[in-house]
Parts: structure tokens; sequence; C-alpha cells
């Protein structure tokens, strides 16, 4: 069984971080743990309040971990503080943790900061390089370029700019940019871009649509070789979650 280690905060209703990349891996049948960085509070309505972990407590959860179990792959979400984006950048080059989804986790939904404003250029230094594949959606891609982005050759002008900061892959996300009915992600590797069209549902609640898509991806890339076939199939999945949801949330297990 492949073992994914998720480094991200507590979503205590369930729908994303930690408790939403549980779910995605246990759908896939990874085996999931967890290094918890911000004990957040939160409902359908939005962010309440974020407790960032001490970071050296957050070191210690992902070294007993690669010390022990080992770690196939990690998943990185919600960071909250410069000191946790230190700390990680150590953890990934002391245990080696290159096959990695990055999911450049900003802001919420409701605008509640769940990276602090001085961590920022901290995370474009030192853990972008260290990234395989990052996950920016639309306003996160717009704050880490300081480009606008409103149709998709903006999408595409601001991944390459994303690439050159070092990640080996860019997913930039366009569920904030929906157009007439449909939802654009743009995949770029340095030579080539993918672009994944998909409908867009009126759902109730999407909380969550990016911790799921990031881990889905985390899970995807360490059963297989072929990166883009692996997105595909997170975002199939991803889909599903998002047809099948309900008030809730999404429905993680919408394939059983
Ligand atoms: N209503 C929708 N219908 C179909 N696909 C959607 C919808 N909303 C989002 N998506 C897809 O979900 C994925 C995540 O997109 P989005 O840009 O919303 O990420 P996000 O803002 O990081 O999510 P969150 O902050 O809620 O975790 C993308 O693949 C996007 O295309
Ligand atoms: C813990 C956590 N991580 C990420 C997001 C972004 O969806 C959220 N709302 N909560």
């Amino acid at each position: 069984m492949k073992k994914a280690l998720t480094v991200a905060g507590s979503d205590n209703s369930g729908g994303a971080g930690i408790q939403a990349d549980l779910k995605v891996f246990s759908a896939f049948g990874i085996y999931g743990m967890t290094a918890i960085t911000s004990i957040t509070v939160q409902n359908t309505k939005g962010v309440i309040e974020t407790i960032p972990v001490n970071s050296q407590t957050l070191y210690n959860q992902i070294k007993s971990i690669a010390e022990d179990i080992g770690i196939d792959v990690l998943k990185v979400g919600m960071l909250q503080t410069a000191e946790n984006v230190e700390i990680l950048s150590e953890a990934i080059d002391k245990f080696n943790l290159n096959l990695n989804v990055i999911d450049t986790v900003i802001k919420s939904k409701n605008n509640k900061s769940l990276l602090n404003d001085e961590a920022i250029d901290l995370f474009i230094k030192k853990i972008i390089p260290k990234s395989f594949i990052i996950t920016p959606n639309i306003p996160e891609a717009e704050r880490l370029t300081g480009n606008i982005i409103k149709d998709i050759e903006d999408m595409k002008k601001s991944a390459k700019e994303l690439y050159k900061m070092g990640a080996k892959y860019i997913v930039l996300k366009g569920g904030h940019l929906p157009m007439e009915n449909k939802v654009f992600d743009i995949i770029y590797d340095g030579k080539d871009f993918v672009i994944l069209e998909y409908p867009f549902v009126k759902a109730k609640n999407t909380h969550g649509t990016g911790c799921t898509y990031a881990s889905a991806i985390a899970s995807n890339i360490v059963k297989q070789k072929d990166i883009i076939k692996a997105i595909r199939i997170a975002r199939i999945y991803l889909q599903g979650a998002i047809e099948n949801s309900t008030d809730i949330g999404l429905n993680h297990f919408w394939m059983h």
C-alpha cells in the first residue's frame, strides 16, 4: 500500500484541509498520514478562526513519520506562518520529499488569510523551487505573479511565469473564472500546455475543491508515472465529487 503524508490545516467541518485529504487518500486506497500546521474553526459558511501549530511540533510530526513508516508522496496545503514555511523547506530537504503536490493555499473562499503576508515571499523562495506540482487557483496565481488573469491566454502567461519559479508542473485551476458554463484548468510542464475543460456545476457547496483535487493528484502520481494521466484521473474524480455533492459539501466517496 502506498503511503501519503498531508501537511495541512485541520478543517473541523470536514470539507477541506487534513480531513478532506484523508478522505481522498482512502477513496484511492492510499494509506494517509498527517502533520497538522494549524487548527482552524470553520463550517459551511467559512473560516472563523485559525490557530497555528508550533513549527517545531510540525517538524516533529513529519520526522516521526519519515523515520518510521516512510512517505511515498507528500501533499501540502495551508501553512499559515513563515516559521511553518521555513521548517517545511528543511523537512523536504532532510527527508527527500521530492514527489509532492503543493497546493498554494493563501486565502479561504470567505477571504480569511491562510498564509500570512510576510510568509508569501518565503514560500516563493523556499517551497516553490522544491515543488513537483503546484496547484494555484486564479487569485493565488495573481498574488504569486502580480498579474491580473481574465482569460485563458492570461492563464497560460501566468503558468509560464509560475514555472520559472521552479516547480516541475503547474496546474493553474480555473474554478474562479467560469466561462460560458465551463471551467478550465491549465497544466504546464515547461514545454506543453494541456487544457482540461469541464462543465461548471451549480453546486450549493464546493468547499474544499482545491484540497480534494491536490490530494487526488498526489494519490495518483504515486500510483503511476504518467503525470498528465494522473492529473486527468484526479480531475475526473473531483468532478464526480462536485456533481454528487450535497448541501454539506463534496461527496468524496461517490465512486464507491
Ligand atoms: N462549480 C464547479 N464546477 C466544476 N468544477 C469546479 C467548480 N468549482 C471548482 N471547480 C474545479 O475545482 C478545482 C478547484 O478549483 P478552484 O479554482 O475553485 O480551487 P480552490 O479555490 O483552490 O478551491 P478551495 O479554496 O475551495 O479549496 C478546479 O479543477 C476547478 O476547475
Ligand atoms: C484547513 C483549510 N485548508 C485549506 C482551505 C481552503 O479551501 C480551508 N478552507 N481550510
